[in-house]
C-alpha cells in the first residue's frame, strides 16, 4: 500500500490539460492537497470539476500534464504513464450514495472488499466493523438503507467508501439531489465526520455555501480553470475578481466614478465618500451584506426605493435601487419587513467596502482606508 508522508502532498496536480476532441475542458490545472486537508472543487454546470475529479479516480487520462498521488505519479501524459482505478487507493462517496436497497449496512459496507477479491471472510468482517465504528453506525449493521435517515444512509456511503482504507475519499456532489433543508441539515453533520476521521478529501459541489462550510481550500473554477484556490476566509475576506464574489454572493458589486474629489454610484447625484483609494476614475467595489444600513434620509441616508424583500433566517434580505442612480441594485438586512415600492434611506459604510483594481486580485489594504461617509 502507498503510504504518503505527513509533510507532503496527497494529491499534486501538474499543469494538467483535458481535451474532448478540439475542446478544452480543462486548461492548466495545477494544485497540491495535503494529508487531513479537504479541497472543494466549486464552480458553475460545465466548468469541469467533474471531469477533474475523474482525473484524479483514474477515469480519464489527462492530455496533457502529471498527477501524483501519496508521492507517487498516477498519470503523466509525456511519459504515457497512467495507473487505473483500482490501482490507486481512492474511495469514492458518489450523490445519493448509490446503496443497494437489497443488501444490508454491512453487506453495502463489506461490497468493495468483496469486488476486490483476495480478502477473507473475517477479515471482511473485521474491516466492515471497524468501518461501521468508524461512522458510529455498528447497531445498524443489519438493517437494510430504506430503514436509516438520510444522514445515517450517509454515513453507510462514508463507511464504504473508508472500508479499504483508501489514503484520499472522493466525494462527487453527494448532497446535489436533497432538497435544501435536507442539504443544509446533512452538510454541518458531514463536515464533523470528514473533519473527525481526519479524511484527505476532494469534494466536488456547485454549491458555495457547501463548499465554505466544509473545505479547508476551495478552488473556484470557471471554463475549465482554476480561477482562485484559496481557504474559505481568504475568499470571503480577499476573493480575487468581482465574477468570484458574485459566484461565492459575497454582497453586491457595483460600479463607481470620481467626480470632485468624491466617489460617487456610476450616474448618482450623493456623493458617497470624498478620497478613497483612487487608480483611475472609475472602480469596480464589492459592497458586503453588512456595509449598506437604513439611515434616514435626513440624517444623510441615500434616498432608495425597495424592489423585493425576503426573510433569511433572522432578518429580512432586502434589494434596494438609489432612486438617483439608475440600474443600480444594492441589498441590506433589514430587521424589518418592508414591501416593494417602499422609499427608504441607505447608508454605505466605506470601510467594509473592498475594492477592485482593474481585475488584479485585491488585498487587505484595497479596503477603504478611514474615511468618513459624507
Ligand atoms: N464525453 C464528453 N464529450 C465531450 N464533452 C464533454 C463530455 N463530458 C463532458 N463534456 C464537457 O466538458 C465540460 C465540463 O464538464 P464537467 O462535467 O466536468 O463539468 P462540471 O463542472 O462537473 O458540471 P456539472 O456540475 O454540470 O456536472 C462541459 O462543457 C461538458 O459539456
Amino acid at each position: 500500500m502507498m503510504i504518503a508522508s505527513p509533510s507532503l502532498p496527497t494529491i499534486r496536480a501538474s499543469a494538467v490539460k483535458f481535451r474532448y476532441g478540439d475542446a478544452t475542458i480543462l486548461d492548466g490545472i495545477d494544485f497540491e492537497l495535503m494529508r487531513g486537508k479537504t479541497l472543494s472543487l466549486l464552480g458553475p454546470s460545465g466548468c469541469g470539476k467533474t471531469t477533474l475529479l475523474r482525473l484524479i479516480a483514474g477515469l480519464l487520462a489527462p492530455s496533457e500534464g502529471s498527477l501524483s498521488i501519496g508521492g507517487e505519479i498516477v498519470a503523466d501524459a509525456a511519459q504515457n504513464k497512467f495507473l487505473p482505478p483500482e490501482k490507486r487507493n481512492l474511495g469514492m462517496v458518489f450523490q445519493d450514495y448509490a446503496l443497494w436497497p437489497h443488501l444490508s449496512v454491512a453487506e453495502n459496507v463489506s461490497f468493495p472488499l468483496e469486488m476486490r477479491g483476495g480478502i477473507g471472510k473475517a477479515e471482511r468482517e473485521t474491516r466492515t466493523l471497524s468501518a461501521l465504528q468508524r461512522v458510529g453506525l455498528e447497531a445498524m449493521r443489519d438493517r437494510r438503507p430504506s430503514d436509516l435517515s438520510g444522514g445515517q444512509q450517509q454515513r453507510v456511503a462514508i463507511a464504504r467508501a473508508l472500508v479499504a482504507e483508501p489514503q484520499i475519499i472522493l466525494f462527487d456532489e453527494p448532497l446535489s439531489n436533497l432538497d435544501r433543508e435536507l442539504r443544509e441539515s446533512m452538510v454541518g453533520e458531514l463536515a464533523h465526520l470528514i473533519a473527525s476521521l481526519d479524511l484527505t478529501a476532494v469534494y466536488v459541489t456547485h454549491d458555495h455555501s457547501e463548499a465554505m462550510t466544509l473545505a479547508d481550500e476551495i478552488a473556484v473554477m470557471r471554463g475549465g480553470q482554476i480561477v482562485q484556490l484559496a481557504s474559505p476566509d481568504t475568499l470571503i475576506e480577499r476573493p480575487a475578481t468581482p465574477e468570484i464574489a458574485e459566484f461565492l454572493r459575497l454582497g453586491t458589486i457595483v460600479d463607481l466614478e470620481w467626480r470632485s474629489s468624491h466617489w460617487y454610484l456610476i450616474g448618482g447625484e450623493e456623493a458617497l465618500w470624498p478620497g478613497g483609494p483612487r487608480h483611475s476614475a472609475k472602480a469596480k467595489v464589492l459592497l458586503p451584506l453588512r456595509s449598506v444600513t437604513l439611515r434616514e434620509i435626513s440624517a444623510g441616508g441615500l434616498p432608495a426605493i425597495v424592489l423585493r424583500s425576503h426573510f433569511r433566517g433572522d432578518a429580512h434580505l432586502v434589494t434596494v435601487q438609489p432612486t438617483n442612480a439608475q440600474g443600480i441594485e444594492l441589498q441590506l438586512l433589514s430587521p424589518t419587513r418592508l414591501k416593494p415600492g417602499d422609499m427608504i434611506g441607505v447608508s454605505i459604510d466605506p470601510q467594509s467596502v473592498l475594492w477592485f483594481d482593474g481585475g488584479v486580485p485585491a488585498s487587505r489594504s484595497s479596503r477603504t482606508p478611514a474615511l468618513e461617509p459624507v
